[in-house]
């Protein structure tokens, strides 16, 4: 899949933990989320391309977790085992177009052409990995002005029967099928820490160079949290040195904070990454 005549200036990802409280069951960071749809507001205006895809935060990972989706059907092996793992399936999916519903309303509130694009019922995963998806489609809505907003979701999975699938994961599938300027991870910290932050003593990294072969110089240590199920900020880690060695190192990748005051000029790419607050992931040159 490669669609490399689509030019997409930006694809952000809403952190599930920026714009949700990941402890508390379905709840919206409601100022958070505002913040982030004006964000977008300001890149269209300035004339960027922009496709969205956010987390699931609070909405998703509790049932996924509790249903254990992630597994597929493979470790179920009677017929309430199954029974029960598709309605864990269903009540994850109930969730997150939940959540999609909200961030997708935010955005059309403040003017940005908004429109849903749920993996779930288009993408075809096997062994958690995105084989084929309605790339031309998305292709055509950015064409044609629109802000396509994908999201984390539960899919039908080839050989495992269902998955989850992150959006991180759907972030590096949309960069590797078109040209991407730059892709923004937004959080709720202010972006990768050389072990979690809130441990004593760490620190932020400014920036991660990648090497040709994805290694890095920096050595992180991550934790997650409890209700995570797709691999918390170390999967974003390896989505976002995934990105820059795919692209030989022409899109770079930013994690930053969701209340960041250099979020919107990081996103337009406007003043010098050495002064953000901001991590940037960059090809070592
Ligand atoms: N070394 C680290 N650097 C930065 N954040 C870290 C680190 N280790 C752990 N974390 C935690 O990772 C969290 C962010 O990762 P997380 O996977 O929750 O992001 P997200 O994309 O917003 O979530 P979601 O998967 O729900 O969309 C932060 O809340 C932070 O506390
Ligand atoms: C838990 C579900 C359904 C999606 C997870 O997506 P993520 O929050 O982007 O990792």
């Amino acid at each position: 899949m490669n669609n490399t005549n689509t030019f997409i200036d930006l694809i952000i990802k809403f952190g599930g933990s920026a714009i949700t409280d990941k402890n508390t069951f379905e709840t919206i960071k409601k100022e958070e989320l505002l913040i982030a749809a004006n964000c977008i507001r300001s890149c269209r205006e300035a004339g960027l391309s922009c496709i969205v895809v956010h987390g699931a935060g609070s909405f998703g990972h509790h049932q996924a977790k509790r249903y254990q989706v992630n597994d597929g059907f493979v470790t179920a092996t009677t017929k309430d085992e199954l029974d029960f793992k598709r309605q864990g399936f269903c009540l994850t999916r109930q969730s997150v177009t939940k959540l999609n519903q909200l961030v997708v309303n935010c955005l059309i509130d403040v003017g940005v052409p908004a429109v849903a694009c749920s993996p779930g019922s288009s993408w075809e995963v096997d062994k958690k990995l995105p084989v084929r998806w309605p790339d031309e489609i998305i292709a055509g809505l950015v064409e044609k002005g629109f802000v396509p907003v994908l999201h984390g979701d539960c899919c039908v999975d080839k050989t495992l029967g269902c998955c989850i699938l992150s959006g991180d994961t759907i972030i590096k599938s949309l960069c590797n099928a078109f040209t991407t300027r730059r892709v923004v991870f937004l959080a709720d910290v202010a972006g990768i820490y050389n072990r979690p932050p809130d441990q004593p003593g760490a620190q932020l990294l400014k920036s991660i160079l990648v090497n040709s072969d994805g290694l890095i110089q920096e050595s992180v240590c991550t934790s997650q949290s409890c209700n995570d199920v797709t691999g918390g900020i170390q999967l974003k880690l390896k989505t976002a040195i995934d990105i820059v060695v795919q692209s030989k190192g022409r899109c770079p990748v930013f994690v930053t904070s969701i209340k960041s005051p250099d979020m919107n000029e990081v996103c337009l790419g406007k003043d010098s990454i050495n002064h953000w607050n901001a991590t940037s992931i960059t090809m070592h040159s």
